[in-house]
């Protein structure tokens, strides 16, 4: 497969190792803007960027046919727009807000105790997460992803930054160092708590499951999360 990397920072230097050990050719290694020319006749195009440049980079790719899979967050508000730019050039596209296995399946184990939760009534749901000192956007694509989980299968009605407050499911942002990544949900009643907690060690498993879906969706046509290619 030949794999444009859009973005070539912490990101997109591994997912350049991962995919040539895994016996992809990388046509494009871009800093800059995608045109048809710098994309190199890619089969599919993995972005990791930025949320400034994210949508325009992501236009560019669906209105030249190149199938995307997307990891940069804090962008979300232009999503509708892409995915209709998607179907409209019957290109698929697949955004996660966090490609390891391990965060997909913690995704469904929140989805399941808030749902196990949401009859007994007594449990209050914080949300925190830790990164390096270089996210630009707050808070991190996978907070907002597991809050979205919580809010469907509770009584929770939306999200914010800080505390818990009635309907509205709070987010505590930290930024710490050079922490790759480090996402806890906390249920707590009057007598006791539960802590779910995932800790990337580093960045390979992100790279690894981009690599990954780019493989899946080379041949499909859609809109698509991790949790299609996982099977989830
Ligand atoms: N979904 C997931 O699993 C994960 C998502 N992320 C997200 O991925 C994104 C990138 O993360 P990371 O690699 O750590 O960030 P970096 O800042 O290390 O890399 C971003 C890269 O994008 C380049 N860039 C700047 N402008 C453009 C442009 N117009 N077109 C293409 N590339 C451009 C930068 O170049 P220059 O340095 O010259 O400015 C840099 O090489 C972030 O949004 C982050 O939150 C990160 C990890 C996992
Ligand atoms: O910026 C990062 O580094 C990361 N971003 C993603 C997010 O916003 O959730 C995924 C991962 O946590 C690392």
């Amino acid at each position: 497969m030949k794999i444009a990397i859009i973005g070539y920072g912490k990101m997109g230097k591994i997912i350049d190792e991962i995919s040539q050990s895994r016996g992809h050719e990388v046509v494009a290694r871009l800093k800059e803007t995608p045109t048809t020319e710098n994309l190199n006749n890619a089969d599919v195009a993995i972005e990791f960027s930025n949320p400034e440049v994210a949508f325009e980079n992501i236009k560019t790719c669906l209105e030249n046919k190149i199938p995307v899979i997307c990891g940069t967050t804090g962008w979300l508000d232009k999503k509708p727009e892409i995915e209709r730019l998607a179907l409209e050039n019957n290109t698929p596209f697949l955004y996660g807000s966090n490609f390891s296995l391990g965060v997909n399946l913690f995704f469904a184990l929140n989805e399941n105790l808030a749902k196990l939760m949401s009859n007994i009534n007594e449990y209050s749901v914080q949300l925190e997460e830790i990164h390096h000192i270089h996210k630009k956007d707050a808070p991190s694509g996978t907070a907002i992803s597991i809050a979205e989980g919580i809010i469907e299968n509770s009584k929770y009605e939306a999200w914010k930054l800080d505390e818990t407050r009635d309907k509205e499911l709070g987010i505590f942002a930290i930024r710490e160092d050079e922490v790759p990544g480090t996402h806890s949900v906390f249920y707590r009643s009057e007598v006791d708590e539960i802590e779910i907690k995932h800790t990337a060690f580093n960045r390979n498993g992100f790279a690894l499951g981009a690599v990954i879906a780019a493989e899946w969706i080379v041949d499909k046509k859609g809109i698509f999360s991790m949790k299609d290619v996982l099977g989830l």
